[in-house]
């Protein structure tokens, strides 16, 4: 999956988040998308993953036979960003049951591979609303992994992480498969692989 863009611009009320940016984003590689407190990080890949629609310009979807028109790319994509909200009323056990009802596993992962690969097996008949919020944060990224999706959108993925959390969150990055178009927003240094593309969104302002 590739994702391009033509003079995409965004507009909340008189202010412009970015305007006319034109770029490629390739199939099987990574991005950091950084930019200080409320310069845009977070819209940018809310108007990527086609929830927020752009002021103006283009967005295409490519996956390598078809173009994927904006109202499918909902099957192609996992996302975990700090708005995106588990359901607090499911145990966690059925928060994955639900999540895989709707969406594929990737390598066909089981609910209870998930749940010991996530550390969280001992709280799997737990409410998600009882869950701590560095808990939570592990699930939606868990899903996000183990989502079969070819685009992955990450914001803020070490927000409420230990130090443990933070190093499983870095290795399932590092063993994602080839392929897949990851997107990460974010200010820190260590939540995005050195070697990857980084955007900032102050850059394209004008
Ligand atoms: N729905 C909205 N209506 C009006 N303004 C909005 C809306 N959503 C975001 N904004 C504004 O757009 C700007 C960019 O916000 P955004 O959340 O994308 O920034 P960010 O770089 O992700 O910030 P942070 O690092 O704090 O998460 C901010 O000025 C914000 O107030």
């Amino acid at each position: 999956m590739s994702i391009t863009t033509e003079g995409l611009s965004k507009r909340f009320n008189r202010e412009w988040i970015f305007r006319n940016f034109s770029y490629q984003f390739n199939n099987g590689t990574t991005y950091a998308i950084t930019g200080p407190n409320g310069s845009g990080k977070s819209t940018l890949l809310q108007v990527l993953w086609g929830q927020v629609p752009q002021t103006s310009g283009d967005l295409h979807y490519t996956a390598p036979s078809a173009e994927i028109p904006v109202e499918k790319i909902s099957q192609h994509i996992a996302i975990a960003a700090p708005y995106m909200d588990l359901v607090e009323e499911f145990t966690l056990r059925e928060q994955l049951d639900f999540h895989f009802s709707l969406k594929p596993a990737r390598g066909k992962v089981s609910p209870s591979e998930l749940l010991e690969i996530m550390y969280l097996t001992h709280a799997k008949d737990k409410y998600i609303g009882n869950f701590s919020s560095g808990m939570k944060q592990r699930v939606k990224l868990g899903l996000a992994f183990y989502t079969a999706a070819d685009l992955l959108f990450f914001d803020e993925p070490g927000t409420n992480l230990d130090e443990q959390a933070f190093a499983w969150y870095k290795r399932e990055l590092a063993k994602l498969p080839e392929g897949v178009l990851t997107l990460i927003a974010s200010n820190d240094k260590d939540e995005y692989p050195a070697d990857c593309t980084v955007i900032n969104v102050l850059a394209h302002k004008s």
